[in-house]
């Protein structure tokens, strides 16, 4: 395998360049429709294809979303292989928002589909889950330094519900950490001694509110859902992220894919984001 440059550097280097933005494919069944689209495999490969088209060639970083796919099956996949290719063919990155989980041979087996560069679905990272320990994640965390690739592990997900696993006190735990913080301190340690940035992100919702009980200081990025269809907006994130604002990474979907069919206005959407960000953040 021919290692990529590390994805934390690639994607601090994108940011700087096209802004700091990662709009999400989420080819939700009422979007199709809203564009007068049917929700099967032609209505989701023209979606695909509209939002590639307008957006490849301007903005950072793209988040499929991989269920939005395979509820068509092998034919979605495809699609969604298609557009993988395409994004990073047009200089963007690609983070596969797979959320995949598991252990040993079967976590090593998820992270070849999605980071080993002879996979169809090659991404550029990765949203895995570390709630069957942080240390099952090992085989990914492995393929990713070997590939060039990240991860997003899931630390503060932006939906309420996740309070009662993430924010659990660990019983075992001296300092009497929250799970979350252990993960936070998990994704510190694999980011240590990284430049300009680690490639081992954490996913923390924009929507949470004040946050100064956990140390978001990880030196990797932080991928934040929630802004736009979620409630929360660009002008919220100082306050969530505090002095670790810089790595944010705002991720928008419906926000911006509301705004199709047309180019122009998907164009001007997320354009106005990014702006959005870049003035909340002083980037
Ligand atoms: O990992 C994610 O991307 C994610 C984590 C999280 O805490 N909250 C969250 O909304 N997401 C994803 O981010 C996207 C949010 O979509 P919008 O609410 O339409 O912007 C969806 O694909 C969610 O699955």
């Amino acid at each position: 395998m021919s290692p990529l440059e590390p994805f934390g550097a690639r994607l601090r280097h994108a940011m700087d360049a096209r802004g700091p933005l990662c709009v999400g494919i989420d080819s939700h069944g009422s979007l199709l429709s809203a564009w007068g689209l049917n929700d099967d495999v032609p209505g989701l490969e023209r979606f695909t294809r509209t939002v590639v088209e307008a957006l490849a060639d301007r903005v950072a970083v793209f988040k499929p979303q991989s269920a939005f796919f395979e509820r068509f099956g092998s034919r979605g996949i495809a699609v969604l292989e298609k557009a993988v290719a395409d994004l990073r063919e047009a200089g963007a990155l690609v983070v596969m928002d797979a959320k995949r989980g598991d252990i040993g041979s079967t976590m090593a087996a998820y992270a070849e589909t999605f980071l080993h560069e002879d996979s169809p679905l090659f991404a550029d990272a990765l949203t895995v889950s570390p709630y069957l320990g942080y240390g099952s994640l090992e085989p990914a965390v492995d393929l990713a330094r070997r590939s060039g690739c990240g991860l997003f592990v899931l630390a503060l997900t932006s939906n309420p519900e996740g309070a009662e696993v993430q924010r659990a006190v660990r019983t075992e735990d001296p300092a009497g950490r929250t799970v979350a913080a252990a993960m936070l301190a998990h994704l510190a340690a694999d980011n240590a001694g990284q430049t300009p940035l680690g490639s081992f992100g954490a996913v923390v919702g924009a929507t949470l509110g004040d946050l100064s009980a956990y140390d978001l200081d990880i030196n990797g990025p932080l991928l934040a859902p929630g802004i736009g269809a979620q409630g929360a907006t660009p002008a919220d994130l100082p306050s969530v992220f505090g002095k670790a604002v810089r790595n944010v990474v705002p991720s928008v979907s419906r926000g911006v894919l509301r705004h199709g069919p047309d180019a122009a206005p998907l164009r001007a959407a997320a354009e106005r984001y990014a702006d959005e960000v870049r003035a909340a953040v002083g980037a």
